[in-house]
């Protein structure tokens, strides 16, 4: 079975359920758990340490679970003690280093694991491949004649040769430069739609997950923290983690009202969620930079102390009177300079708010 056969009903493409794993007797994954539906792209985020490659390499059959099953369409991979080995799971693999083999060919190197079909077959293969990555024309080069994204396409379209059930890919996209980057992450998102394979990517760029995934599983220390599209882990963290790792922004101290509103130093916040606080319980309230706007009668001012110019906007680090810190998006026509008092509101529709822990 392919990925474009339809799974049963009731069962994800990939089940990972409670999942640990040990390097020696560190715990590098704690009990992690998610469900990829048939149709998604996802990826693992979080930073480095976190535990994405070894979650990869688990689910890829390369490294042991010490608990917790992983599942393909129902079928049980890999539990404690009982494995199914990684050429058996009908998954491939791309790596941030290309890992091709530098004696064969670009056609060679596509055709390495499909020599089981027919000469002709191969031949349909290969160049059906080589125009899906648009690699017309670069058959008979060798990989050290081609740029590291060329390098990576080849890399992809051997692993898709063998029409996997799922595609792994480890940071593929690491050692290009940033341009680079961003179009081959929408142009490999288009194949792999086109071809309807499934993926997960592992990456530590935020950027990318949003450009590559419809659901996104934020790591931390071994934990998976949230699940999710990315819309939700922007506008409904789950946590503070999630919350200070996805998107820019900065939390501004304050003091409960009621369950959905906040005194803080910028005025009352009121959101649209209810909140299990006690009235005048410490909180702090997440303020992202399209929340604060310029408003120059405003009773509330914050001394420019940073800058970033970012074409369409410039990103303004604002110190408040108490020292607490907010970041705003202004349109570039706004020039401000460091040290310049700069009038401001929150004009946020929600907010997201945590109690303080001191
Ligand atoms: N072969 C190994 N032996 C011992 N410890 C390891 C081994 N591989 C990884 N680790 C440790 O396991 C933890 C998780 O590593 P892992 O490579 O899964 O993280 P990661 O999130 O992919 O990080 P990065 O983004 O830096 O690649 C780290 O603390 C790492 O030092």
């Amino acid at each position: 079975m392919h990925a474009h056969d339809v799974p049963l009903p009731d069962q994800p493409l990939l089940k990972v359920e409670n999942l640990s794993c040990r390097h020696g007797d560190d715990l590098v994954v704690d009990e992690l758990g998610f469900n990829l539906d048939g149709a998604d792209i996802a990826c693992l985020l979080g930073p480095s340490g976190c535990g994405k490659t070894t979650t990869l390499r688990a689910i890829a059959g390369f490294q042991p679970v010490s608990s917790g099953n992983i599942y393909l369409s129902g079928q049980l991979l890999s539990g404690p003690g009982s494995t199914v080995a990684p050429e058996r799971r009908e998954m491939g693999m791309v790596f941030q280093d290309y890992a091709l083999f530098p004696h064969l060919s670009v056609e060679d190197n596509i055709r390495f694991g499909i020599n089981h079909l027919s000469n002709s077959e191969q031949h349909r293969r290969v160049d059906e491949l080589l125009v899906l990555t648009r690699l017309q024309g670069f058959g008979k080069r060798f990989p050290d004649e081609l740029s590291g994204g060329q390098q990576q396409r080849v890399a992809l379209a051997r692993a898709l040769a063998r029409k996997p059930r799922l595609l792994l890919m480890d940071e593929p996209f690491s050692s290009l430069d940033v341009d680079l980057r961003r179009d081959l992450t929408l142009e490999i998102r288009e194949i792999l739609q086109e071809q309807q394979v499934n993926a997960i990517m592992v990456t530590h760029d935020q950027e990318e997950a949003f450009a590559f995934a419809d659901r996104i599983g934020v790591m931390s220390e071994g934990r998976l923290q949230q699940w999710d599209t990315p819309f939700n882990l922007y506008h409904e963290p789950a946590n503070r983690f999630v919350a200070d790792f996805v998107g820019k922004g900065a939390f501004l101290p304050g003091h409960a009202l009621d369950t959905n509103s906040v005194t803080t130093e910028l005025g009352t916040l009121s959101g649209n969620r209810c909140y299990d606080w006690l009235p005048d319980a410490p909180v702090e309230v997440l303020l992202r930079p399209d929340d604060i706007v310029p408003s120059e009668d405003s009773p509330y001012q914050g001394t420019v102390e940073h800058k970033v110019f970012a074409g369409t906007s410039t990103l303004y680090t604002l110190a408040l009177p108490t020292g607490s810190r907010v970041q705003a998006a202004f349109s570039s026509h706004r020039d401000y300079r460091i040290g310049d008092r700069v009038g401001i509101r929150v004009e946020a529709d929600h907010f997201i708010a945590f109690k303080r822990q001191s």
